[in-house]
């Protein structure tokens, strides 16, 4: 076995074994040590930081390869289930085709990029078996079964999945994706994300499987690999890859997109034991999403109702973000991720927390979910000047809609005019967001009236908790938060003596992301901010304030980084996963847009 010691971690130097693995490691994500830059003797001798297995291994791990050990057959090769000798771990072994072989040298520059990519909901790869005209991928064993085997398949007896574990599993996969497009740099589209490439543990938590894997598959790079990847994901392709465009991170929004629907409907992407017009999933519930009023009725009736209007409201709205036809107008993964964090966190009530608008990167979501329930932000001025005159000051649902499609038109212009600059725009756009009448959250709004009618004061608890809110995205250094290494959230909507906050670290990332928003009352004023009002900034002072903190990046240098090897790289067969990370990166999601 050869490992990079630049990439050893703890867990890797002393591999778990198996069943031994202890539940709370597992998932618990210990990213690879920052350090990037190697020694030169390092790089000369460069070898996937996995294991090597010779075939005899693998063959007395899986008894043979013997039939019973079969888990399946996909579209690169078969899966064995196995129990690695020396240490007693399971393990799932695919033995790729033997068309389309690579040689090794291609083979290992692959497996060297896969090794890379390390997440907790990621299936990890253990090693690799590159021996005569064999090879074999080794990953860690899921043990619950894949997503369609508790959706779809379901055992006599089984339970349905309940609806909170359908969010939590779509807010792990999105995870999963997150961090395949905005932590690794350049990013990696997945390709081919599905509802059978979501595996679970006995816990439901989802692990995305076949990741990168489209370099190994066979025929891949022959004319044919892109027309036969269309028909293995019938049902999840973008329209842009139906239409033989590129695909970009966006193509696998879209694919979830469909999961997303799946795990709310119940249905299969495509069923062709259903009537015509039911068998396309996306064909069915386009003119649903369409009308709010349906949402409820999409839910599967195994739920039997069992979820609240406003989650699956918001859920179905995400779902028709993810689905737009367009790949610009869908929403960053990212973005997605964080709604879906509130929509998978219970509450006593079982009503999800209103997700706040301004945690999103991108406009679209937030405009598509403040239709839903959403706690929207209005600049402090503007409800002012509404709060002069109190009947101007609150506006009936429609009269939001009005107005938040107004804005969703501008909105749409915008990103039209500008869809190469999402990064910077994102920002942008929320800096110059357009006021959307403050709306209760649900709890609130129940007990007010009963008309039907909902109402908002610009005095409302929900609104001063929002008037004075900060975005601070800030990349910190592993140091200062190396037990922070799991993607931690925290949200409340308590009285206005308290302050409304939750927060994210993305220590998972190799860049250690870490995102904090706070949304704090007037009580809890910042120094900061009691300066400004005496300073009498009065309009600044009362509108939403956006900083945004890049903070020296020098930890920019991952475990991506190969510094000036391009060229060796390519010489020795550098696979595409294979990437240099860029000291700086400005523009978070341009990558899509190239
Ligand atoms: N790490 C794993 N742990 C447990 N089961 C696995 C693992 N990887 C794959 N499987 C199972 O092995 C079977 C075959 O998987 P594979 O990924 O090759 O095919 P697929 O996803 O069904 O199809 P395709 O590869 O064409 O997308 C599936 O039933 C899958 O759930």
């Amino acid at each position: 076995m050869n490992c990079f010691p630049c990439f050893t971690s703890k867990k890797s130097s002393n591999p778990p074994s198996g069943n031994e693995t202890n539940e709370n490691d597992e998932h618990e994500f210990k990213p690879p040590p920052v350090a990037a830059v190697k020694h030169i003797e390092e790089r000369e001798t460069e070898q996937p930081p996995v294991k090597t297995f010779n075939f005899r291994e693998l063959a007395s791990a899986t008894k043979n390869f013997r039939q019973e050990c079969l888990l399946g057959e996909g579209s690169s090769g078969r899966v064995y289930k196995g129990t690695l000798q020396s240490t007693g771990q399971l393990v799932a072994v695919k033995q790729l085709d033997k068309h389309g072989l690579h040689g090794n040298k291609e083979f290992q520059a692959e497996v060297l990029s896969l090794s890379k990519l390390e997440h907790p909901n990621l299936v990890k790869l253990i090693g690799y078996c590159a021996d005569g005209d064999q090879r074999l991928l080794v990953f860690e064993f899921v043990s619950g079964g894949s997503l369609p085997d508790h959706l779809f398949d379901q055992e006599p007896g089984q339970k349905p999945l309940d609806w909170l574990t359908r969010m939590k599993i779509a807010f792990g996969a999105a995870q999963g994706l997150d961090y395949l497009h905005d932590k690794v740099n350049p990013p990696v589209i997945y390709r081919d994300l599905k509802a059978a490439n979501i595996l679970l543990d006995d816990e439901f938590y989802p692990k995305l499987c076949d990741y990168g894997l489209n370099n190994l598959a066979p025929g891949a790079g022959d004319s044919m690999f892109h027309s036969s990847c269309v028909m293995d994901t019938y049902g999840y392709s973008a329209p842009e890859y139906t239409r033989g465009e590129d695909l970009t991170v966006k193509s696998d929004v879209y694919s979830f997109g469909v999961v997303l629907l799946e795990l709310i409907t119940g249905r299969r992407a495509v069923d062709t034991t259903k009537p015509n017009e039911e068998q396309n999933l996306v064909a069915w519930a386009q003119p649903i999403f369409r009308d709010p009023k349906r949402y409820p009725d999409m839910a599967d009736p195994l739920l039997k109702k069992n979820f609240s209007e406003r989650g699956i409201n918001q859920a179905v709205a995400i779902t028709s973000m993810c689905l737009q036809e367009e790949p610009t107008a869908r929403p960053l993964i990212s973005d997605v991720m964080v709604a879906l964090n509130f929509l998978s966190m219970s509450t006593e009530d079982g009503i999800p927390d209103a997700v706040p608008i301004l945690s999103f990167r991108d406009k679209s979501m937030s405009i598509a979910l403040s239709r839903h329930g959403s706690c929207s932000v209005t600049p402090f001025s503007l409800l002012e000047k509404e709060g002069d005159d109190d009947s101007s000051s609150v506006s009936s649902e429609s009269e939001d809609d009005e107005k938040k499609e107004e804005s969703e038109g501008s909105k749409k212009k915008q990103e039209e005019d500008s869809d190469d600059e999402s990064g910077s725009d994102s920002e942008k756009g929320q800096e110059e967001e357009q006021p959307t009448p403050l709306e209760k959250p649900e709890s609130s709004r129940s007990s007010s009236s009963d008309s039907g009618s909902e109402r908002a004061s610009p005095i409302d608890e929900s609104n001063a908790n929002a008037q004075s809110l900060e975005i601070k995205y800030s990349y910190s250094s592993e140091e200062e938060e190396e037990d922070n290494e799991r993607l931690s959230s925290k949200s409340s909507f308590k009285s206005d003596k308290e302050c409304t906050s939750f927060e994210y670290n993305h220590d998972d990332s190799p860049k250690n992301t870490s995102m904090r928003i706070n949304s704090l009352s007037h009580d809890n004023h910042s120094d900061d901010d009691e300066e400004e009002e005496e300073e009498g900034e009065e309009e600044k002072d009362h509108e939403t304030r956006l900083e945004h903190i890049h903070s020296s990046k020098s930890e920019a240098i991952s475990m991506y980084s190969d510094d000036d090897d391009d060229d060796a790289g390519e010489e020795s067969g550098e696979s595409s996963l294979n990437r240099v990370v860029e000291p700086e990166k400005e523009d978070h999601d341009s990558s899509d847009e190239d």
